[in-house]
């Protein structure tokens, strides 16, 4: 086997010196589910064919990660097994027909095979509304091991998910086992304790993972998606288990150079945000009210914080922030040099165009709704 090797060149992905393939632009940020892409037999047979086919568990994952895509179509990762909710929201986002999607096993092996060039984009699960951060890929950004330095946030979508315990077992009572992605499990909570105490509870990979585990154990139920009792021939025991109604998950799209131009144009709704993560002197009384305050000086609005252990010393962290603005832009631009002042570091995660706005009035349009309803009545 020759050896492998990669490098970067004006933005080129290189194979031994060939040209695999350019990045090209992703369509426009989309948001909620994915029924615009036809009936749910339609979106099984496209994850279907839109997969290549996943490598064994027993082969090394990070191997797999960066090996280059065979497709001469622009390539898509996300975490697999396919029908995942990280496939339905890739599919939400890229047309199988101009993209090959193709699953990876863990949300790492996403961040490898951007990183190395091996795909033009990944799909990453961010936060979920009702359980929060996905600690697992703001993990893989606070990049300790300074593995992912041209891994970049280029966009947002949005998937609603409503989970079902899958199965082969005829009811919940020859159930012994539930499988599914600590997310899933996290988003499901009051169903669980309501029905399901006592019975083991298994983290894996990713809810499609569980799914496919479970077709092989009658004794065993899965948490994943109603896709994914189609694709793995489960039955569905209970659907909508979820703890709440509007559970939404936010996924990021990732890609090895940043977003830099400013958008001249926003659609209706759409928001430029910039994510990016510092680190302040933990021995300095008030450094991270002095960093937050930067924001509030510069007229920025933050939509989202978080943090996650540094692992250099005990209790030393490393914070994150999402705010509206682009990096591309003066006002921004002034804002990071003053918070640089107050950081013992900053790194620019990239700026994207955001839906949320547009969500937000459709979620205030159904309370309304809801509202007037209940006037009514
Ligand atoms: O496990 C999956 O299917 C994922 O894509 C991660 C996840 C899990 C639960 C909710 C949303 C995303």
């Amino acid at each position: 086997m020759p050896e492998i090797m990669w490098k970067r060149d004006r933005n080129l992905v290189t194979y031994c010196g060939t040209p695999l393939s350019s990045p090209t632009p992703p369509p426009s940020a989309t948001t909620v589910g994915i029924s615009h892409l036809g009936t749910p037999s339609l979106i099984v047979r496209n994850m279907v064919a839109s997969s290549v086919t996943p490598v064994s568990q027993y082969q090394s994952s990070s191997i797999q990660a960066n090996m280059p895509s065979t497709s001469p179509l622009p390539s898509v990762a996300y975490l697999g097994p396919r029908s995942s909710y990280s496939h339905q929201a890739a599919l939400g986002r890229f047309d199988p027909a101009k993209y090959a999607l193709e699953p990876r096993t863990t949300i790492a092996d996403v961040f490898i095979a951007v990183q190395a060039g091996a795909v033009a984009y990944g799909v990453v699960p961010f936060e979920n509304s009702t359980n929060g951060s996905v600690v697992f890929t703001l993990d893989l950004f606070c990049d300790r091991a300074r593995s992912f330095r041209d891994t970049f946030v280029h966009g947002v979508t949005y998937l609603d998910v409503h989970h079902c315990l899958l199965s082969s077992a005829a009811s919940l009572s020859s159930v012994a086992r539930i499988y599914s992605h600590p997310q899933a499990f996290g988003q499901c909570e009051n169903w669980l304790g309501a029905n399901a105490r006592g019975i083991e509870r298994i983290d894996v990979s990713s809810t499609s993972k569980a799914a496919q585990i479970v077709a092989g154990d009658a004794g065993a139920a899965a948490i994943a998606s109603k896709i994914a009792a189609d694709v793995h021939g489960l039955k569905v025991l209970a659907a909508n288990i979820e703890d709440s109604a509007d559970n939404t998950t936010r996924f990021f799209v990732l890609a090895a150079q940043p977003e830099l131009k400013a958008p001249v144009s926003k659609g209706p709704g759409e928001t430029d945000k910039t994510f990016l993560s510092f680190t302040v002197d933990h021995k300095i009384p008030g450094a991270l009210c002095d960093s937050l305050k930067v924001f509030k000086d510069f007229g920025l609005n933050l939509t989202s914080i978080s943090s996650r252990p540094s692992r250099l010393l005990p209790w030393d962290y490393i914070f994150f922030v999402e705010f509206e603005g682009h990096s591309d832009t003066q006002d921004v631009q002034s804002a990071l040099d003053e918070l640089r002042k107050c950081c013992l570091s900053l790194r620019v995660l990239g700026s994207y165009k955001d839906h949320q706005r547009e969500r937000e009035e459709g979620s205030r349009d159904r309370e309304s709704k809801v509202a007037e309803n209940g006037k009514a009545s």
